[in-house]
Parts: C-alpha cells; sequence; structure tokens
C-alpha cells in the first residue's frame, strides 16, 4: 500500500519569518503519522528549514544534473543534499514551459538527486490546447516516459511523480474527477511494476475545499500544492484530508 505524500512548493514565496509557518506545518504534520509531508521552499531557505526541523522533510525546487563547476546561479543536487534536503522537484511546467528545460534535462536530474540520495517528484502536465484536442494522456505519457531514469530506478519508491495540468496551476480550475482518475491510471499503467511503489500526485489548484475528493480518487497518491501550501492554516486540512 503506497502512503499518502503530500508535497508544498513555496515556489519564488518566503522568507526567514516563514519558518513560524514551516514549524506549524511540521508540528501539525506529526498528527498524522499515515501521511509523509514535505515543504519545498525557495533554496535560500533550505538549510535554514532543514537544521531547524531536522524530523520534518525539506526538499528543493530544481537541482543542477552537474555536482559542482561554473554553472552561475545553478545549485548541485550534491549541494541540497548536503543542506540537509530529502527531496527536490525537477520538471515543474514553470520550468519546462517557462525556462525550456527538455525531458532528457530532466531525466539527468531526476538521476543526479537519486545519485545524491533524494527522493524526487518528477513533473508531468498538458497545456490547455493540448486537453482541448483531446490528447492530454498521450502527450503526458510521453514526459513520463522521456523524463524518467529508468536504468538508474533500483527503487522506484524513491521518485514520484506530479501530474499537474497547466491550465489547473493557480488559476483555481481543476479537471473533473473523472479527467484526474484517467490520468492517474493511466501512468500507473505506463509504470508497469514500478507503478505498484511510485507514488503519482496530483497538483494544480488544491484547497482545503477539493482535497479530499481528489485525494481520494483512484491512483491518487498525494498532492503537490503551491498557493494553499504557504501557511499553516491552509496546509494543514490538505495534510488531515489525506489522512481521511
Ligand atoms: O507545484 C505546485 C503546483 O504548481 C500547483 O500550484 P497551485 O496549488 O498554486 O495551483
Amino acid at each position: 500500500m503506497r502512503r499518502k505524500f503530500i508535497v508544498g512548493n513555496w515556489k519564488m514565496n518566503g522568507s526567514r519569518d516563514s519558518i513560524h509557518e514551516a514549524k506549524g506545518i511540521a508540528e501539525a504534520a506529526k498528527n498524522y503519522p499515515s501521511v509523509d509531508v514535505a515543504l519545498c521552499p525557495p533554496f535560500t531557505l533550505v538549510a535554514g528549514f532543514a537544521f531547524a526541523l531536522p524530523e520534518f522533510s525539506i526538499g528543493g525546487q530544481d537541482c543542477h544534473v552537474k555536482p559542482s563547476g561554473a554553472f552561475t546561479g545553478s545549485v548541485s543536487a550534491a549541494m541540497l543534499a548536503d543542506a540537509r534536503a530529502k527531496l527536490v522537484i525537477v520538471g515543474h511546467s514553470e520550468r519546462r514551459e517557462g525556462l525550456g528545460e527538455t525531458n532528457d534535462e530532466i531525466k539527468a536530474k531526476c538521476e543526479a538527486a537519486l545519485t545524491e540520495g533524494l527522493r524526487v517528484i518528477v513533473c508531468v502536465g498538458e497545456p490547455l490546447s493540448v486537453r482541448e484536442e483531446g490528447k492530454a494522456i498521450d502527450y503526458v505519457l510521453a514526459q513520463v516516459a522521456g523524463s524518467l531514469p529508468y536504468a538508474l530506478l533500483k527503487d522506484p519508491s524513491q521518485v514520484a511523480i506530479a501530474y499537474e495540468p497547466i491550465w489547473a496551476i493557480g488559476t483555481g480550475l481543476t479537471p473533473s474527477s473523472d479527467d484526474i482518475a484517467a490520468m492517474h491510471g493511466a501512468i500507473r499503467a505506463a509504470l508497469g511494476d514500478a507503478g505498484e511503489v511510485m507514488a503519482i500526485l496530483y497538483g494544480g489548484s488544491v484547497n482545503g475545499d477539493n482535497a479530499s475528493e481528489i485525494l481520494h480518487l483512484p491512483d491518487v497518491d498525494g498532492a503537490l500544492v503551491g498557493g494553499a501550501s504557504l501557511t499553516a492554516d491552509k496546509f494543514v486540512p490538505i495534510i488531515a484530508a489525506a489522512a481521511c
């Protein structure tokens, strides 16, 4: 049985003072031991949060493919591990679409992260035009096939897929329950044996009101939450919904 996994992606939000929210979330998460909870703040806060909350999972939002070198502005998986991060998000659509990241780059980042002992969340998701053309499942399965480092998948539980339809991110829109279940089922089937243990998360406008319905759909093992993860009062109800 796969454990529910709820991950907060703070994107480019938060300051050192936000440790109060992170502590509130980490403290409340102890009340839901059946749920794995993690927070991915901006790079500047990773080490501070991770050292302040050693029992809790703090992660990065991206990593470079190389461990070190002349790559101005980049942070490696080895650096995240050194900062006591336990996981990293790769391939978020804000990087795929916004910065032109390719499946090959995302696969290499995934390999780098696994090599450093980090759990990896690989994001996939279709733009609205693809959904409207009726090609969303084919599009997402191609991203899954192209982004996962199958050769390195000795322990598939170290990898999670986050299905995030781009048009649902930060918009208040979500796919129908049937559409979410159909996509997650298709991803599960495509993963073969690895799909037995690999978590498949849903992301895109998850909040305290819709979390329970989404998290109890077939093949939905958790959520990647943006805006509603920034404060304990909004994020904790989503963790609680995963526990029920
Ligand atoms: O990584 C998180 C997702 O992009 C979802 O963001 P959102 O919950 O603000 O829609």
